[in-house]
This record gives structure tokens, C-alpha cells and sequence, in this order.
């Protein structure tokens, strides 16, 4: 059983879009997001995955969402056959916390690939999460971002050490760190340091779930990539889309 987010109530989030974010950004891909998140970041874009009635962790919207509205138990095969609807020779797995679910997800992965053995998995994730070992190698691509302190977590529980470890030195992990301001900045470049994380695989993307705002951080935000050698994300979707569901 793997547990989705939904669209709609009943309607689970399966869908294709271009990668909006990281490394594969501009990719034809289907998208699958699953509910649950283990952290509660503040300007979460996709709070009706975690942040149900009743929990009364901080988020700059202080909207809570109804559980059985949004959200939606499926087995694995079935999983796969809506994900098999969409042709796209791509799969994004995102979230919440996709990685809660690894076990689960890699009986899925695993049913999709007797199918389309070419099917390109990437991963989002917070990289807090072990990689389920059935997961792993299934695993073409992990994009991890890890929240820094401006997203109100406890550090302890963000940002795991051994985890940060392992996926710099994975090539298949791209990190992302998302950044509302030029105090981020020291942050990321201390875990970099810390974590031997290469300048080729470290992207800044701006924060925001609206273009102007985008824009307005990409200024600064670029500026300060191209001086460390860092690389720039955008948020190719939101520009598309805007912040909806689906997307
Ligand atoms: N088009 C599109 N690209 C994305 N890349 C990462 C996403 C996410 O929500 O994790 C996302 C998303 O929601 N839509
Ligand atoms: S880790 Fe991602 S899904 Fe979880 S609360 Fe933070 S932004 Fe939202
Ligand atoms: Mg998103």
C-alpha cells in the first residue's frame, strides 16, 4: 500500500509535467506525489501532505487540511498502472517525504520496470530518509534538499549528518537547497564545506510559490551562484502553473 496526495478528493496526484527544478529541469516527465512528511517546514508548498487537523506545527498559511480529503491509500500495482497511463520515459517521485514509503515504493518501482525497463527514476527528497535498500538500486537519481534554518525545523531532525554524508558522495544526488535570504547563504556554504559536497552538484533555488517573487530573488540569487561556483534552479512550474496542484 502506498499512501498518495490527491488533486481532488479521491483523485490521486499522478501527473505530467516538465521538471520544474534541479539538474533535469525542462524534462517531459509523470509525476507521482506521495502524502506524509517526517519535517514541517514553513513556507511549504505542499502542506496538504502533512500538515492535517490537528497539527498545529508553524506554517506561514496556518491552513489545515482534512486527511481523507487529501489523501488517498493505493496498492502498488496500482500505483503503476496510473503512472503507465502517462508515456513519459521519466518518473519524478516527490512528496512530502517520499522516502517514508521505501519499501512500499520500491515493490512499486520495481512493478513499473517489468513494464519499461528504461524508465528514468528520480527521487525528491529532505535527505534525512535512508534509501530502503530494495529502493536504492533502483534509484537513477536523488534530488535532495536539505531545509536550512529559515524553514523552522529543528536542526537535529533537518539536517542529518551521516545522510548528508552518504549522498556526497553518491553521484546520483544533486543537492538543492531552497533560499529565502542572503543569510542562507553562510549556511550552505558551511554544509558544503562540512560535507565535501562539489560545486557541480549543489543548485540554489529561490523560494517563493509566485513568479514575481521568483524573479526578484533569481536577481540576487544568480549573482551570488556565479561568484561560489554554485549552480541556479529556477522553478520552471510555478512560472508555467502557478502554485496548484497537478502541476
Ligand atoms: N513540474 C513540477 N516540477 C517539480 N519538481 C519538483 C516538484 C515537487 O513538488 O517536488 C515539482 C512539481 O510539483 N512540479
Ligand atoms: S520537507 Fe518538503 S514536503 Fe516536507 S514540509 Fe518541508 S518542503 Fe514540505
Ligand atoms: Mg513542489
Amino acid at each position: 500500500m502506498l499512501t498518495l496526495a490527491t488533486v481532488n478528493p479521491g483523485e490521486p496526484e499522478v501527473f505530467s509535467s516538465l521538471q520544474g527544478e534541479g539538474p533535469s529541469m525542462g524534462r517531459p516527465s509523470v509525476f507521482v506525489r506521495l502524502s506524509r512528511c517526517n519535517l514541517a517546514c514553513r513556507w511549504c508548498d505542499t502542506a496538504y501532505t502533512w500538515r492535517f487537523t490537528g497539527d498545529n506545527r508553524p506554517h506561514r498559511d496556518e491552513v489545515a487540511f482534512e486527511r481523507g480529503e487529501n489523501q488517498i491509500g493505493l496498492a502498488e500495482a496500482d500505483v503503476a498502472a496510473l503512472i503507465l497511463l502517462h508515456e513519459e520515459d521519466r518518473l519524478v517521485i516527490t512528496g512530502g517525504e517520499p522516502l517514508l514509503q521505501g519499501a512500499a515504493l520500491a515493490r512499486m518501482v520495481a512493478l513499473l520496470k517489468v513494464t519499461r525497463p528504461a524508465l528514468h527514476i528520480e527521487i525528491e527528497t529532505n535527505g534525512t530518509v535512508a534509501v530502503h535498500p530494495d529502493l536504492d538500486p533502483l534509484v537513477d537519481q536523488f534530488n535532495v534538499s536539505p531545509k536550512l534554518a529559515h524553514s523552522g525545523n529543528p536542526t537535529e531532525l533537518a539536517l542529518v549528518p551521516e545522510r548528508l554524508e552518504a549522498w556526497a558522495r553518491d553521484p546520483r544526488a544533486w543537492f538543492k537547497f531552497v533560499v529565502a535570504n542572503a543569510s542562507d547563504l553562510a549556511e550552505i556554504a558551511a554544509l558544503q564545506e562540512r560535507h565535501g559536497i562539489a560545486d557541480d552538484h549543489l543548485f540554489v533555488m529561490p523560494e517563493g510559490t509566485a513568479s514575481s517573487i521568483l524573479r526578484e530573488r533569481s536577481r540576487w540569487l544568480a549573482e551570488e551562484a556565479l561568484e561560489r561556483g554554485w549552480r541556479f534552479t529556477d522553478r520552471l512550474h510555478i512560472h508555467l502553473y502557478g502554485d496548484t496542484r497537478g502541476t
